[in-house]
């Protein structure tokens, strides 16, 4: 069974790394193509895997296809793929793309739809899946690719895919805009930038660790924050401004805006 990602950017790369450490492909069955000759080079060289030139060579020579170039290119991908046989399996990652216009460019097939994210580079990936009615016999293998790289959760509906992008896929960037801002404001404050970074991150994933805990726990990020904050201490202090500066309004403000792009990628 050879594996075949069209395109070789950022997140095929964070899936081939996991397929290959977790041991659920071996690298002669990955196939990779790119309009880059140097990110082909590149990924043959960290990798030893398999390079095409050209997308309709590496599909007749896997047994299941990831689309993994971007959304605004994806339809002129598919659509200069030839012979393409209807029984193999795709499976895309582009935000926004609906299975429907899949199939409707690679003909009646299994499609199995992935929004994964860059933390599954460090295996810590969040992904949700959803297949089509062909895709569904399919689905085990998915959550095995994306259980390499972190965890895969299988969603009841296609519509939910606009969610899980603005909520894990364009996640990492709001956890890192955060960690930035706390970085500059450490040294603003006085501190050195390796250690206000240090301290940042550090603190990121502590607090990420103890909400894992706590969720196998029924303990609520709610709940965790609460213990933090003591009474007129400061934490309460700080809590207060970003409360009155609205952070909740302002998250639920960025995520319905992500969703909603996430909603127009799926009309282009
Ligand atoms: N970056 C992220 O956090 C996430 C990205 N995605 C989705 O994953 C997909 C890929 O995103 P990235 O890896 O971040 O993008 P990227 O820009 O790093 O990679 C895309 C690759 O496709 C190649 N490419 C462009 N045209 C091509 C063609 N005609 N044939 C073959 N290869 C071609 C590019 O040279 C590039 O290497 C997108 O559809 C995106 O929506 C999904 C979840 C998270
Ligand atoms: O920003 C984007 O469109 C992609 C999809 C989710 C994360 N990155």
């Amino acid at each position: 069974m050879a594996i075949g990602f069209i395109g070789a950017g950022n997140m095929a790369e964070a899936i081939i790394k996991g397929l290959i450490s977790n041991k659920v492909y071996n690298c002669d069955e990955i196939n990779i193509s790119d309009i880059s000759d140097n990110r082909l080079e590149y990924m043959q060289s960290a990798y030893s895997i398999n390079t095409f030139k050209y997308n309709n060579l590496l599909v007749s020579s896997s047994d299941l296809a990831v689309l993994a170039v971007k959304p605004q290119v994806a339809g002129e991908v598919m659509e200069a793929l030839d012979d393409f046989p209807v029984d193999k399996p795709v499976i895309s990652i582009a935000a926004g793309l609906r299975i429907e216009k899949i199939t409707k460019l690679l003909g009646d097939r299994p499609v199995i739809r992935v929004m994964p994210n860059t933390p599954a580079l460090a295996g810590w990936g969040a992904a949700g899946i959803f297949a089509n009615k062909k895709g569904e016999k399919h689905l085990p293998l998915a959550k095995k690719i994306f259980s390499a790289i972190g965890e895969a959760f299988v969603l009841s509906s296609e519509d939910d895919m606009n969610i899980v992008t603005a909520l894990s896929g364009s996640g990492p960037a709001y956890f890192f805009l955060l960690m930035e801002e706390m970085i500059n404001a450490g040294i603003e404050l006085g501190l050195d930038e390796k250690l206000a970074s240090d301290l940042t991150i550090q603190t990121a994933i502590g607090a990420a660790m103890l909400a894992r805990q706590g969720n196998n726990d029924s303990e609520t990020p709610e709940d965790l924050r609460k213990k933090v904050t003591s009474p007129g201490g400061t934490t309460e202090a700080a809590l207060k401004e970003l409360e009155n500066n609205q952070l909740g309004a302002l998250v639920m403000l960025a995520v319905s805006r992500a969703k909603q792009r996430s909603e127009e990628l799926s009309k282009v």
